[in-house]
C-alpha cells in the first residue's frame, strides 16, 4: 500500500539543518496492524505526516498504491488524504461546536456525500464505537476517551485504505486504551482498513502484529510477529 524509498526529512532550526529521518526504506502492507516505537524526537510523527502527504520528504519518495505522493497537485495530495487516510490525532481534533453525529457526518459532506444517504452509516458506526446515548452531545462534555471513539469513527466513516493513528492512547487510562485497541483491531478485521500508530505506549505494542522501532531517525528494528494466534 505504502512505499517509502530512501526518506529523508532535514528541518531547517534557525541557521542550521536538523535531519529527523536518515534515508527510510520500508514498504506497508494494505491490512496492517502496525506501529512505529522509540524516544521522543526518533522521527515517528515526521513519519505519519509523510504518509498521510501532510509534509513532504526533503529527498526520497513516498508511493500510495505505486503512485508518488510527490508527483500530486495540491488538490490531488487533498483528495488522496479525504478519500484514503483516515487521522487520529493526539488532541482528538474535534469540531466543537458539533456534536458527535455531525462530528462523524463532517468528512462525507466534505466527500460531497448527502447527509440523507448516509444517515444510517454515521448512525452504525457511532454505535460501533459505542457512542449511540451521546449522539447529539458536543465534545466539551465527553470523557477523554469517549472523544477518542468519536475520533475513531471520523477517520473511519469514509471506509478509508489507513488510519494514521499518533499516540492513539496517550490521553487514556489503561482501561480505556484497551478498550479503544480492541475497537481498533476490530474495525481493522472486519473492515481491513490498516492501521499505522505512532506510540511510546506498550499496551500498544503488545497489540501490533509489526513493530518499528526507530532511533534518531534511523530504523533501528523491525519486527513481525503473531498476536493472539492470528497471522502476521
Ligand atoms: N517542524 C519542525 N521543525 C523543526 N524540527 C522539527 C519539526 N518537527 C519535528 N522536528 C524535530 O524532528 C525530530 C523528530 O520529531 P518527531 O515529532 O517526528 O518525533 P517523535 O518520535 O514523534 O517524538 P514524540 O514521541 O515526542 O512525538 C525531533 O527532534 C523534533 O524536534
Amino acid at each position: 500500500m505504502f512505499t517509502m524509498q530512501d526518506v529523508t526529512k532535514v528541518y531547517r532550526v534557525g541557521e542550521q539543518d536538523f535531519t529527523a529521518l536518515h534515508g527510510i526504506s520500508l514498504e506497508i502492507e494494505s491490512g496492517s496492524f502496525m506501529s512505529f516505537v522509540g524516544p521522543s524526537g526518533s522521527g515517528k510523527t515526521t513519519i505519519l505526516n509523510l504518509l498521510g502527504g501532510l509534509d513532504r520528504p526533503t529527498s526520497g519518495e513516498v508511493r500510495f498504491q505505486g503512485k508518488a505522493l510527490s508527483s500530486m497537485s495540491r488538490d490531488e495530495l487533498a483528495a488522496f488524504r479525504r478519500d484514503h487516510v483516515g487521522f487520529i490525532f493526539q488532541s482528538y481534533n474535534l469540531l466543537p461546536v458539533y456534536d458527535v453525529y455531525e462530528n462523524v457526518l463532517f468528512p462525507l459532506l466534505l466527500m460531497g456525500k448527502a447527509e440523507n444517504d448516509v444517515r444510517r452509516k454515521v448512525r452504525e458506526l457511532v454505535d460501533w464505537v459505542g457512542l449511540s446515548e451521546q449522539i447529539n452531545k458536543k465534545p466539551a462534555t465527553l470523557s477523554g476517551g469517549q472523544c477518542q471513539r468519536v475520533a475513531i469513527a471520523r477517520a473511519l466513516v469514509k471506509e478509508p485504505a489507513v488510519v494514521l493513528a499518533d499516540e492513539p492512547t496517550a490521553n487514556l487510562d489503561a482501561e480505556n486504551s484497551y478498550l479503544i485497541l480492541e475497537l481498533m483491531k476490530k474495525l481493522n478485521r472486519e473492515l481491513g482498513a490498516a492501521f499505522v500508530f505512532s506510540t511510546h505506549d506498550e499496551k500498544v505494542t503488545q497489540y501490533v502484529r509489526r513493530e518499528i522501532r526507530l532511533e534518531d531517525g534511523y530504523v533501528k528494528a523491525d519486527e513481525v510477529r503473531k498476536v493472539g494466534g492470528e497471522a502476521a
